[in-house]
C-alpha cells in the first residue's frame, strides 16, 4: 500500500499502536536494530538494599546478612544457611505489598535506560522475572517502569520466568546464571556488578557490566558488528 494512505489509516488509531507501527516502519527502512534486554531487580531496581532494610525492620531482632557479606544470587538461600525458619521470613519480605513498588533505583539506571532508549537502531526491553507469589508483584514491576522510565515504557516490559526463550542481542543481568529450556539464546548475557556477584572470578561466559557509571555504551556497540 503506498505511504499515505497508510499514514491515514494509522492515525485513526490511538496513540500507542501509532507509535509500534511507526517503530516497524522505521525498522523496516534502517536494517538491523540492536535489541537490548534490561533485567529489573538487581539492575535497574535496588532489590538488595530494599530487602535489607525491610528485612531488619520486621524482623529486628533476628541476625541478618550486610550486603558485604552477601554471597550466592538467591537471599533465601543464604538466610536459609543461617538458620532454616529465616529461608521463609526472608521470602515474606519480597512476598508482602508494596515490596517491589518501593524498590529505589540503582544509581544511573534509569537515566542509562532512558538514553539508550532514545539511541538510533536500539530497541530496549526490560525483562524481569516475577516471583510465583503474583498478588502484588507483576502489578508492582509495571507501576514501578511507569514511575521511574515512564508510561511509554509500559510497552516494553517483558515479564517472564524464562529469560531463554526471549530473543534480543544483550541482556544485561545481575544473575550469573540464566538457564531455561533454550539451551542457545539469542543473546549475550552481560553481567551486571551486584553484591553477591563481586566475587565471582572472571567467566568467558559474560563480559561485566560494574555499574551503570561502567561504559555501557561501548558494550552495546560493540554488539553492534
Ligand atoms: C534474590 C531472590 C530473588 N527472588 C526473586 C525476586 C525477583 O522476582 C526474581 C529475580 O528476578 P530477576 O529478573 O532475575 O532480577 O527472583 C527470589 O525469589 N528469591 C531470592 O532469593
Ligand atoms: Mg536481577
Amino acid at each position: 500500500m503506498p505511504l499515505l494512505p497508510r499514514i491515514l489509516r494509522l492515525v485513526r488509531r490511538d496513540t500507542s499502536s501509532i507509535y509500534c507501527q511507526l517503530r516497524c516502519l522505521s525498522n523496516m527502512s534502517s536494517g538491523k536494530r540492536l535489541r537490548v534486554l534490561v533485567d529489573m531487580d538487581g539492575v535497574i531496581a535496588d532489590f538488595e538494599g530494599g530487602f535489607l532494610k525491610k528485612y531488619r525492620a520486621r524482623y529486628p531482632n533476628e541476625p541478618f546478612i550486610t550486603l558485604e557479606d552477601r554471597r550466592g544470587f538467591w537471599v533465601s538461600t543464604q538466610y536459609g544457611q543461617i538458620r532454616s525458619d529465616l529461608c521463609e521470613k526472608a521470602i515474606s519480605i519480597w512476598e508482602s505489598k508494596n515490596f517491589f513498588t518501593e524498590l529505589e533505583p540503582l544509581p544511573g539506571g534509569v537515566e542509562a535506560v532512558k538514553e539508550m532508549a532514545k539511541m538510533e537502531n536500539t530497541d530496549v526491553f526490560i525483562c524481569t522475572s516475577p516471583i510465583k507469589y503474583y498478588n502484588h508483584c507483576p502489578y508492582e514491576k509495571y507501576a514501578w517502569v511507569e514511575k521511574h522510565l515512564g508510561p511509554d515504557f509500559l510497552e516494553q516490559i517483558i515479564l517472564t520466568r524464562d529469560k531463554t526463550v526471549v530473543t534480543g542481542d544483550v541482556l544485561i543481568d545481575d544473575k550469573p546464571d540464566i538457564l531455561g529450556v533454550e539451551p542457545n539464546p539469542t543473546w549475550d548475557h552481560v553481567l551486571f556488578t551486584a553484591c553477591h556477584n563481586k566475587h565471582l572470578p572472571p567467566s568467558p561466559a559474560h563480559r561485566r557490566l560494574l555499574s551503570w557509571a561502567d561504559d555501557w555504551k561501548a558494550i552495546l556497540e560493540s554488539k553492534r558488528h
